[in-house]
């Protein structure tokens, strides 16, 4: 067979980059922030396809910005150290000894772990915190639990665990400029200059929303939002999700998921996706086709 004979297969895939072309074309320049769960980035053949994907976004002119979570692996370290650890709703119970392993695992190591995937995929990426130039700044949240006793709610005090509620974009504007892919890890200091752990989507939605960002990703361990029969939804919005919390076909870690994508489209993000981080390039087949993956959360 001559080099210039026709190969179906080869065909097939010159398709795919036509049928991508419209998509690269109107994204060209806007902002993607992809949140990288703890549960999703546990297979190291998924995460070098991860950074391989996030490299291409940047190649083809969108700006991806890479918050990262790594919940597993803060409690895998509070294990071996010897620490106890609890959640309330969803969120990690932080004291001060707590926080400084938080800050250790997620700005040490998965940070710089991430960093070195996109590298070595090609890209140029620089890795961060909230504390990084001032990049978000957090606040105490006022933690409550359901009172089982009195059946009402009653306040509890979750330590170190923040809220971003100021960001400054002008470093990640400076790294986007200059070509370079910022991956945050989800700490930030406080006004009263204590660290403060903070849950990995609230941090992506609170970027992707100062960033008035085109999508937001986040990338976890389930195909999307399923329903009470295990089928994917794959188009939601606020009201409809409002209604799935209150029947009880979202639990644990996907309530925070879903409140985050509600406030990030009302606050002016595009769309929110929810999608399989284990399925590789899930990401790209989200972005570049027609059909779509996961579930998207719109206002
Ligand atoms: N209706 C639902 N559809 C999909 N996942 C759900 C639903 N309700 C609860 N979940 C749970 O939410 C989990 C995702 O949240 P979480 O474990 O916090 O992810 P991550 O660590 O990636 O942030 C899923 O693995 C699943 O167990
Ligand atoms: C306050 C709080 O809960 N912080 C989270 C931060 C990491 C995180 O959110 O990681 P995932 O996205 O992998 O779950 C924690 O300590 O586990």
């Amino acid at each position: 067979m001559s080099r210039h004979d026709p190969d179906q297969t080869l065909l097939a895939k010159a398709e795919t980059l036509t049928e991508a072309l419209p998509y690269m074309q109107r994204y060209a320049g806007q902002i993607f922030v992809v949140k990288y769960g703890g549960h999703a980035m546990g297979d190291p053949v998924a995460a070098k396809g991860f950074a391989a994907d996030i490299v291409l976004l940047k190649a083809v002119g969108i700006n991806p910005v890479v918050v990262h979570g790594g919940g597993p692996q803060i409690g895998a370290m509070l294990k071996k150290l010897g620490v106890e650890s609890s959640f309330v709703n969803g969120l990690r119970v932080t004291d001060a000894e707590t926080a400084s392993i938080a800050e250790m695992v997620l700005s040490g190591a998965i940070n710089k772990e991430i960093v070195g995937w996109i590298t070595r995929a090609g890209g140029r990426a620089v890795g961060l915190s909230g504390k990084d130039a001032g990049l978000v700044t957090a606040e105490k949240v006022g933690g409550r639990e359901a009172d089982p006793t009195r059946g009402i709610e009653r306040h509890v005090d979750l330590g170190f665990v923040g809220d971003p509620v100021a960001v400054d974009r002008a470093i990640l504007d400076t790294l986007s400029a200059a070509g370079v892919i910022p991956v945050i890890a989800p700490i930030a200091a406080g006004v009263d200059g204590a660290t403060y752990n903070i849950n990995a989507d609230t941090m992506a939605g609170a970027i992707a929303a100062a960033l008035g960002a085109t999508r937001l990703f986040l990338l976890t361990d389930v195909a999307g939002v399923l329903d009470k029969d295990g089928e994917l939804l794959t188009d939601l919005t606020p009201a409809q999700i409002e209604a799935l919390q209150a029947d009880g076909t979202v639990t644990g870690g996907m309530i925070p998921k879903l409140e985050t994508c509600v406030n990030a489209v009302k606050g002016g993000v595009e769309a929110a996706v929810i999608l399989d981080g284990r399925v590789p390039h899930a990401m790209l087949v989200e972005i570049f086709t027609a059909k779509g993956a996961g579930t998207l959360v719109r206002a």
